[in-house]
């Protein structure tokens, strides 16, 4: 590095420095990133304020002490559970100190180290910049546009006791986090697994339901209980679900009490950040402490095992619990979450479940490999699932994990290595059956193809004892792998280094006055500009006509067949029964989901006709793969042409390289806001007929006394043919959406590059701060980024 950089460097560190004194923002990690160098140089800048000579020395005989101390031994210095938010300036006695930015810096990933390191120089930058001008203002913007938070959800899914848990914990390494094992507890609410950013302990982030939703729940469930009294129903697994949940808050207590009694503070004394609408967290130093404390929490009640001391479960008021890890590498941008197969029963946890089902960019379908096939639950929860995770979400991959693969029946004479055999024939046989039976999944193929499927026999209890298969065998470290390359953060780190290359350029190349060749330029830009964009338009109307001919075929077949479908569901079972669950599925908007078996929605079965008919062409239009792209790919094809137009004129070299840049950028922002959208457009469709179906359900709900049965039947049917037309409307609300996508699309890609345009190559501007220095530093880490290896 010459020394003109190492000086501006040495500059805009001490810039960084000297605000945080100002906002008193120095903690005790982000001390270690000072040198002597610096804090020479800092101490007559920050001026004459003896305060701040007197804190540095007393910080650098801080920070001397405590690089003593390093080497004692760990135990016996007290434990650091704020370490890192501690001032300074205020008593420090539990400091088991060892540098963490030094520490770290040596094993972070070129990614991390170069990100860290232009982060730096663009908040240097950015503050450097005042927003007297237009082209200042749009410089700030951009850089703060500038984007890294990459963080990957998957979503692991199963029946209880598949060995899920077990599973989780084996492949981050961490064998006592989740709880596992007990034979009547099992885990009963969503857990998300992620990394411990901020520091070096366990936490666990308890969200509540509201108290709101909470009475509404007991005040439901006091309905169903008083209109249910004198039936003799087969309600018991309702009956059951109640019970249980109150049972488990409440003890016995709940039997004869009215709602508004069991709201009462005093069952809620131990969580009063319940009745209060905040988090609990829990925060431990180890793994297993955190587990322990966490299982009143997670779990439903247990006789037995890990929960023998617990008076009171607390699942039922329960959300989402996220568990952090900290110094884990497998999620560092992974979040992996535990996921009940189904949905939820409570509302409020469904609607979370529906939120991150969709957001999942893989899922995992866990079940024991000894009934994989014979046991439907796995297979059933791919199937319900398969709207939301494929067209409906953004999964990418399915993964069909099938585990406990060491449970094999053997007899006592078989050696060792005759047993490691017939497990590894028996996997290889499995995986086989796996994928046949996926190929007859009709439609769960409409999202995904063969080769989004991928079958895993695993032994999470092997990878830690290796008794009888090695590592490998175990299929673990293969599932350690796909996190890993999850995980892989270059393309987002490349994205934001070359992003502030190019902002660098544009400063630097508006210093530069009087550019012969702008104008040509430009008019060669804004030509290309525009065929390109009616290639965008007429890839978008072709997408448009293809949906609209595929939605009227769905049209005419749903008014064909709704009648049928409905009868065979409104009358598909006779009795009490029946009666029963047709209330409760009209109580809840059609859509029920009972304790055992598949959920019932009414919405998407009028649905079906309009979806089947568009699945097979949404998927292409907008798949979930990220190297295809949406509209035939035509944005990811969308280019000025900078680099051609940069070999002929090489006195805008530096404007075309933002351009260049800028362009790289949209095209990423747009396919983030395509995922997002288009889960919108394809959902539109059952979400209009669900507002149409609303009006029907509150009358039938309010049946009471004989014939309560055929009252609700001729309801729901009276109301879907005297509104036939919601299918046109359901077409015609997909296509709005579409075309509102479509414009958003065009519109966002002009602006930005139109203004990128004008602001590079029609603006003269010579008073911008030279930034010549961070530019070839930027430069120097996009060369290192350029040439590093790509894992993926
Ligand atoms: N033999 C064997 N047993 C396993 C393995 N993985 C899990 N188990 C056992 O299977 C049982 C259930 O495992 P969990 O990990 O708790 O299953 P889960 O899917 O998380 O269950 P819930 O918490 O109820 O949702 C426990 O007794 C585990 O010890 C394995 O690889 N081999």
């Amino acid at each position: 590095m010459d020394d003109f950089v190492r000086e501006k460097l040495i500059e805009w560190d001490l810039q960084k420095w000297m605000d945080k004194f100002e906002d008193e923002e120095i903690t005790q990690e982000s001390f270690y990133e000072l040198n002597d160098e610096l804090i020479d140089k800092l101490i007559p800048k920050v001026g004459p304020g003896l305060k701040f000579k007197k804190r540095f020395k007393q910080l650098k005989e801080k920070q001397s002490a405590n690089e003593e101390t390093v080497n004692l031994s760990a135990e016996v210095l007290p434990s650091t559970s704020d370490k890192g938010k501690r001032r300074f300036d205020q008593p420090d006695e539990s400091s088991k100190l060892q540098p963490p930015a030094k520490r770290q810096r040596s094993s972070q990933p070129l990614e991390a180290i170069v990100l860290s390191d232009v982060k730096n120089i663009m908040k240097f930058v950015h503050a450097r910049l005042h927003e007297k001008d237009k082209l200042s203002a749009f410089l700030k913007k951009k850089i703060s546009d500038l984007e890294t938070d990459k963080r990957e959800l998957v979503g692991v899914f199963g029946k209880t006791g598949a060995g899920k848990s077990s599973l989780i914990n084996a492949i981050i390494e961490e064998k006592n986090l989740l709880p596992s094992g007990s034979v009547s507890a099992c885990t009963s609410v969503m857990i998300k697994v992620e990394a411990n950013m901020q520091g070096s302990n366990y936490e666990a982030d308890i969200e509540f339901i509201t108290p709101e939703e909470w009475k509404d729940e007991l005040w439901s469930s006091h309905q169903f209980l008083g209109d249910n009294k004198d039936c003799e129903m087969d309600v018991d697994n309702d009956y059951r679900d109640i019970s249980e949940k109150f049972s488990a808050l409440y003890g016995e207590e709940w039997k004869g009490k009215s709602s508004d009694d069991l709201m009462d503070g005093k069952y809620f004394r131990e969580i009063p950040e319940f009745l209060q609408g905040r988090r609990k967290i829990l925060t431990c130093e180890s793994a297993k402490e955190l587990s322990a404390r966490c299982v009143k929490y997670t779990r439903s009640d247990s006789k037995q095992g890990d929960g023998k001391d617990v008076k009171k479960w607390y699942w039922p008021l329960v959300k989402c619990v996220t568990v952090r890890v900290p110094n884990n590498d497998f999620l560092q941008h992974v979040t992996l979450v535990d996921l009940p197969g189904n949905g939820d029963r409570n509302k409020s946890r469904d609607k979370m479940w529906k939120q991150i089902v969709e957001n999942c960019s893989t899922v995992w379908i866990v079940t024991e490999i000894n009934r994989v096939i014979a046991e439907k639950e796995a297979w059933e929860i791919l199937e319900s699932a398969s709207s939301y995770i494929g067209n409906g979400g953004e999964c990418r991959q399915i993964l069909f994990i099938c585990t406990k693969s060491d449970h094999i029946e053997d007899s006592d004479d078989q050696s060792a290595a005759q047993r490691r055999d017939l497990i590894v024939k028996r996997n290889i046989q499995v995986k086989d059956e796996v994928r046949k039976e996926f190929s007859k999944l009709h439609k769960i193929k409409k999202h995904f193809t063969d080769d989004h499927f991928k079958v895993f026999t695993v032994s999470s209890k092997e990878f830690l004892k290796k008794k009888r298969l090695n590592a490998d065998e175990t299929e673990i470290p293969k599932l350690q792998q796909f996190l890993q390359d999850l995980n892989d953060c270059h393309s987002e780190t490349f994205n934001y280094v070359s992003g502030a290359y190019g902002i660098l350029s544009l400063i630097q190349g508006a210093n530069c006055r009087g550019v012969a060749g702008k104008k040509h330029v430009c008019g060669e830009l804004e030509r290309t500009m525009s065929q390109q964009l009616k290639q965008v338009k007429k890839a978008m109307a072709e997408a448009y006509r293809t949906f609209e001919r595929c939605l009227s075929k769905g049209v005419e077949s749903s008014i064909c067949s709704y009648g049928q479908k409905l009868k065979s569901f409104l009358f598909r079972k006779k009795g009490s029964a029946f009666h029963m669950t047709l209330k409760r599925v009209v109580q809840s908007g059609g859509i029920y989901k009972p304790k055992k078996g598949k959920q019932i929605n009414i919405n998407m079965m009028l649905a079906s006709h309009l979806m089947d008919s568009i699945d097979e062409e949404f998927r292409k239009t907008f798949p979930n793969e990220v190297k295809c792209g949406a509209f035939n790919g035509v944005i990811e094809t969308f280019s000025l042409n900078t680099d051609f137009l940069n070999k002929h004129h090489k006195d805008v070299e530096l404007q075309l390289r933002f351009l260049k840049t800028e362009e790289e950028k949209i095209k990423a922002k747009l396919n983030k806001t395509i995922r997002t959208q288009k889960k919108d457009v394809y959902n539109s469709v059952t979400q209009k007929i669900k507002e149409t179906m609303e009006e029907c359900y509150i009358k039938a709900a309010a049946f009471r006394g004989p014939g309560t049965l055929n009252n609700m039947r001729e309801t729901i049917e009276r109301h879907v043919h005297s509104n036939k037309g919601m299918f046109e409307q359901a077409k015609n609300t997909m296509l709005e959406k579409l075309n509102a996508l479509m414009q958003c699309i065009l519109v966002t890609l002009q602006k930005t590059m139109m203004e990128s345009i004008e602001l590079s190559l029609k603006t003269d501007n010579g008073s911008l701060p030279d930034f010549s220095a961070e530019l070839s530093m930027v430069k120097e880490n996009y060369d290192k980024l350029a040439n590093s290896p790509v894992i993926r």
